[in-house]
């Protein structure tokens, strides 16, 4: 059993939104690991980066996607550092893969004041700058497809993608 088409991408690119449309498209189940983190542990993501720290997120969160990945034939969601992890790029080398592109202010607005994702605390703007800047040749790395939001709703990425990979 494998996922349909991972979703991978920066927070703000749309992951979660779009997973939910292809989903309802296609009639297959979606899965989110950030949402199943969250049910695993009954803590919020922020939460846990705040009283256990990142590193500890970064393990349930590889936990999280392999579990995924070996049992769920639908559209997978990752969280928008998943692919930080070695094991985890590892495992989607024969995934179909997505990675939605976001540029910087289209990020921003979407992410608003970055309530309930920690890393975006203190500077929204510079924070996510950083991380795109940081994770783009990563996404790049795992992609087997690219598709670009800016200036795109949701539907649209979705259809794109439902054309890529009909
Ligand atoms: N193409 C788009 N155009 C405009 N707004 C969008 C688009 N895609 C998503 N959004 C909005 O941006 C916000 C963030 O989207 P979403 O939660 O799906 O991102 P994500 O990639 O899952 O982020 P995270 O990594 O934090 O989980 C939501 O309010 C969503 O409605
Ligand atoms: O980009 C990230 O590192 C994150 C993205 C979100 O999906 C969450 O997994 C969490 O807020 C961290
Ligand atoms: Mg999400």
């Amino acid at each position: 059993m494998s996922p349909r088409v991972v979703l991978v991408g920066p927070m703000g690119a749309g992951k979660t939104t779009v997973a939910g449309l292809l989903g309802a498209a296609w009639g297959v189940p979606v899965r989110d690991t950030d949402a199943d983190i969250e049910a695993g542990t009954g803590r919020e993501i922020s939460d846990i980066f705040v009283e256990s720290g990142e590193d500890h997120f970064r393990e349930l969160e590889a936990a999280a996607v392999s579990a995924a990945i070996a049992e769920h034939d639908g559209v997978l969601a990752l969280g928008g550092g998943a692919v930080l992890r070695p094991e985890t790029r590892e495992l989607l080398t024969d995934q179909t893969v997505v990675f939605l592109r976001v540029g910087l202010s289209d990020a921003v607005k979407r992410v608003g004041l970055g309530v309930g994702r920690p890393l975006l605390l203190g500077n929204v703007r510079s924070r996510i700058k950083a991380l795109l800047d940081e994770r783009t040749p990563v996404y790049e790395s795992v992609a087997t497809h690219v598709v670009e939001t800016d200036d795109r709703t949701p539907d649209e990425v979705a259809a794109e993608i439902r054309e890529l990979l009909p």
